[in-house]
């Protein structure tokens, strides 16, 4: 019921509950698409993969036919293997064996670390069998000189973060990128925002004219692009990388008000409207709930800072309660039993590279991260998404909820909104973004001790309810007796506040630090009292919201006394 409820809501279209295999695949075969048996061996026992996705089945005979191509698709809809394995393909046709002494033939750019091992990864799975085409990766935080040997002897197919890519073009003279033939931009709108623009473009004129119409087509550059997301950005790329391209997209999904968001139909997207100061006991009692409903299952929460995720991460993983409140004999246990890791971008690459693998094999596991997980990674079985720090940027709310509903399977996300932030609904629904409300109160009456008929008939908010209220209490009272969380959750609570006032052009008027309640700020960091904000611009707008309240009374003063002077 609630499923279909929300579907109606979802840009008023009625939507199946799950996507069926022909919404999700294609009715023909891999090798019916014209690829090398070899290959389509690879992909079906090595990959477990029966027939192409709706996009590879459109996309591998475009790539296969030379044209430089734009894919506009759904987030988990196969766009790795649609431009590897076309050309895998094109490279093991080469009348002459590729070798290493030939350098780099094809280029792979991606916009973080745990792409660019993800994508290696289905690299060489499809490579198993084409052992004389040699994949490769480079990227931001790896040992140089091991990068330098690697490159030295020869990659055929590199997948790279621009950065690094470009350090090695500027110095590494063993590079051998002369015989470059394609170079493919997976999420480039997140190659973008993430300032690698001006990369980009350098890149792109180390390695030579793109648009070479005249070349022989035996040695012509064919580029790709792909994108769950377009924008101004990823167009203007486009222009100057791409000749002539084809482009794809999801056949017979959206709406034209859609055009440039495409999420899975079977997606069910929620909001939470919760007051400022509830937040973070709403955000546990929601994680309790998931995790004692389905043991086995995991949830991606996404913060707006490093330090939020540290202090959230320290705080599941220590803090103790107890079930009966009532029993002071009660042994208190860990509030949420499951497996719980952290990621974010000031990680050491080591850690970063462990928690990803962990997460991706446990089969029940809670992650806590930043943005660095909201593009491209593919992560098998996650069920919910929580954004429990606003995304921004419709286009990133998008990419972090993708990363649940992958290829027609089941997926959640909650987005939690203050009251005060609700107009930011809006903003998703301008681009064909629904969502219904999650029913808050509800949840909250399934944990039992705090769910008796006397008791819920008494509250009336959020706030008030016996259950939160408890949480919250005992949230504080670890808090003040962990000075290391405390001050995690000190550095938290400045890092949000900074964030906060981050948000840049109409999202300015919705996320306004001046209408913050810093106090209900600081009770979401389990703080009983407000830090002080070190953060001059910050003071400085909470110092013309104080100047305005202070306007406001003598302005009122004024008027009232002089109501007084003339009624006398
Ligand atoms: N033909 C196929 N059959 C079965 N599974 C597939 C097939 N193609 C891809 N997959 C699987 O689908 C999942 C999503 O693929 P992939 O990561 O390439 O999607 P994507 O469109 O690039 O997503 P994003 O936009 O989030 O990067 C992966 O787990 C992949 O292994």
């Amino acid at each position: 019921m609630e499923q279909k409820k929300n579907n109606k809501n979802n840009g008023g279209r009625i939507k199946e509950e799950s996507n069926t295999p022909s919404e999700v695949f294609a009715s023909c075969s891999f090798s019916s698409l014209g690829l090398h048996p070899t290959l389509c061996d690879q992909l079906k026992e090595r990959m477990g993969f029966d027939a192409p996705t709706l996009v590879q089945a459109q996309a591998i005979p475009v790539v296969l036919s030379g044209r430089h191509v734009l894919v506009n698709a759904a987030t988990g809809t196969g766009k790795t293997v649609a431009y590897l394995a076309p050309i895998i393909h094109l490279l093991q046709k080469f009348d002459q064996r590729v070798q290493r002494s030939d350098g780099t033939l094809a280029l792979v750019l991606v916009p973080t670390r745990e792409l660019c091992m993800q994508v290696h990864e289905i690299l060489q799975k499809l490579l198993h069998r084409f052992h004389w085409i040699v994949p490769g990766y480079i990227m931001g935080g790896e040992n140089r000189s091991k990068e330098k040997a690697r490159l030295r002897k020869g990659v055929s197919i590199l997948v790279a973060t621009p950065g690094r890519l470009l350090d090695h073009l500027k110095n590494t003279a063993s590079f051998v990128h002369t015989n470059l033939r394609w170079i493919v931009f997976d999420e480039a709108d997140r190659i973008l925002e993430l300032g690698y623009g001006k990369d980009i473009e350098d890149i792109l004129n180390f390695l030579g004219t793109i648009k070479n119409k005249d070349a022989d087509p035996e040695v012509r550059m064919q580029n790709l692009l792909l994108s769950a997301t377009l924008n101004e950005k990823v167009n203007q790329l486009a222009n100057i990388s791409l000749e002539n391209p084809v482009t794809i997209e999801e056949p017979g999904k959206l709406n034209s008000s859609e055009k440039e968001y495409r999420l899975p139909s079977q997606l069910v997207q929620r909001y939470i409207k919760v007051p400022c100061g509830s937040r973070l006991v709403v955000l546990l009692s929601i994680l309790k709930h998931l995790f004692e409903r389905e043991a086995s299952q995991k949830v991606v929460v996404f913060f707006s800072t490093c330090d939020a995720v540290d202090f959230h991460y320290s705080l599941i993983s220590g803090f103790l309660w107890s079930a009966m409140p009532q029993s002071e004999k009660e042994q208190r246990t860990k509030f949420l039993g499951c497996k719980t890791l952290r990621l974010h971008g000031s990680m050491n690459p080591e850690d970063r590279k462990t928690t990803f693998q962990t997460f991706k094999t446990e089969k029940s596991a809670l992650l806590l991260s930043t943005d660095v997980s909201a593009r491209g990674l593919d992560i098998p079985k996650v069920r919910c998404i929580i954004q429990y720090d606003s995304p921004g940027e419709a286009t990133e709310y998008v990419h972090r909820v993708g990363r649940t509903a992958r290829l027609g399977e089941k997926g959640d996300s909650i987005l939690f909104l203050q009251p005060l932030e609700i107009d930011y609904l809006k903003d998703l629904e301008k681009h064909g973004v629904a969502l219904s409300e999650y029913p808050v109160l509800k949840l909250l009456s399934s944990f039992p001790s705090y769910s008796s008929k006397n008791q819920a008939n008494k509250f009336v908010s959020i706030e008030m309810h016996p259950w939160l209220v408890a949480l919250q209490r005992g949230l504080e009272s670890f808090i003040s007796s962990e000075p290391k969380v405390n001050k995690l959750a000190k550095d938290a609570f400045s890092s949000w506040v900074r964030a906060y006032t981050a948000h840049r052009g109409e999202l300015k008027q919705i996320f306004t630090v001046k209408k913050l309640h810093l106090g209900h700020v600081a009770k979401s960091f389990a703080l009983k009292d407000q830090p002080s904000i070190v953060n001059k611009s910050i003071q400085k707008q909470l110092k013309r919201k104080r100047d305005d309240k202070q306007k406001i009374k003598s302005k009122k003063r004024f008027i009232s006394k002089s109501r007084v002077v003339s009624s006398e």
